[in-house]
């Protein structure tokens, strides 16, 4: 995506949270300490019983609806998802020099480190990230792609072309659900731009203290979630007000609407607010694929959803390379990003 000037850019130390673990396994400093009012451990457990994230079946689907949801059948090759998995494992158990010859310098998001980040006194996060442009080619930093694992950017490459496909075939069913001709989206995307982020959060002595991941809502129109086969539950969505946990589901991925797709739909379809918690016993991982439109096409919410008197438009028209870098220029806040597009009254 988008770099920005890095030279302004005064973050602090970030320190690598596996390297915390190891050396003060039950020390959790300062800077990842939240206010109380933004700690992991505020859930309600008592919501996921009563509206369960809605599970759709690829071989079967009909309607797509909601904005977060997992799906099943997804068609695709349990060898590619089985193995970024442990491409991903096997890069994050490396030594941090290693790693680290892959940086993510202050003010970007691609390489190893934390995103996101803009400020010495900003709250990190109780993760480490490593973060690709994938697609087109022209958005890669060759000298992020690791050597070792040796398998990496192969796996990579063959998992993103069929997460590539997979998002497609998504939003032909949204669009398809809105009443619109199927190709509409892929039509108007053109080349879209696909990223992947890998995200590792290793156990943590005080999780009610820190956030893996804070909330954001993503910019993309579409994020597949890939979480690891043990997986503990980790990622929370924010429904009426309350964070609910999304409990992993074997070989079903997480798909979380977009800030595009919340644009493009009017509305009708809502970007997801989602953040991810810690652990005290057990690391998480997880894959992340978004899927959005070329930095070139204009965004706009579609005219056949939008009508004067019964939906008037609720979103500015604008640039989707412009709507990147805003995005990547700012820290995650909820969904303060898409203030960038609304229209206020
Ligand atoms: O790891 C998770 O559960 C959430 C990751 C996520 O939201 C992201 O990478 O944008
Ligand atoms: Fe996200």
């Amino acid at each position: 995506m988008a770099p920005l000037p890095i030279s302004s850019i005064r973050v602090g130390k970030i320190e690598d949270v596996q390297e915390l673990i190891k050396s003060k396994p039950n020390k959790v400093p300062e800077r990842f300490i939240r206010a109380a009012n933004e700690r992991g451990g505020l859930v309600s457990l008592k919501t996921h019983f009563h509206q369960p994230i809605p599970v759709i079946d690829l071989s079967e689907l009909s309607k797509p609806h909601t904005n977060d949801d997992f799906v099943i059948n997804h068609g695709l090759e349990v060898d590619v998802v089985d193995d970024i998995e442990k491409v991903a494992k096997e890069f994050f158990e490396m030594p941090l020099e290693e790693k680290q010859k892959y940086p993510l310098e202050p003010g970007t998001v691609q390489g190893y480190g934390q995103a996101f980040i803009f400020s010495e006194d900003q709250k990190l996060d109780w993760c480490n990230m490593f973060a690709l442009g994938v697609h087109p080619p022209s958005i890669r930093n060759p000298k992020l792609w690791p050597s070792k694992p040796a398998r990496f950017s192969e796996s990579l490459k063959g998992y993103s072309k069929e997460m590539r496909k997979l998002c497609k075939r998504l939003l032909t069913y949204i669009a398809i659900s809105l009443g619109l001709k199927k190709e509409r989206f892929e039509e108007m995307f053109g080349e879209a731009v696909q990223a992947v982020r890998m995200n590792y959060y290793p156990p943590c002595s005080s999780p009610d203290l820190v956030l893996g991941l804070s909330p954001h809502s993503d910019g993309s129109a579409l994020t597949v979630l890939q979480q690891s086969k043990d997986s503990c539950v980790g990622l929370q969505i924010l429904k009426d007000n309350t964070w609910v946990p999304v409990l992993p589901l074997p070989n079903a991925l997480v798909i979380n609407i977009g800030d595009t797709v919340e644009v493009l739909t009017n509305g009708k379809y809502k970007s997801v607010e989602h953040r991810a918690v810690t652990n005290r016993e057990r690391e998480r991982l997880t894959i992340v694929t978004f899927y959005a439109p070329n930095y070139e096409v204009e965004i706009e919410p579609m005219g056949e959803l939008v009508d004067d008197e019964t939906n008037p438009c609720k979103y500015r028209s604008y640039n989707h390379g412009d709507y990147s870098y805003h995005y990547v220029s700012n820290k995650l806040q909820g969904k303060k990003s898409l203030d960038f597009a609304k229209i206020l009254n």
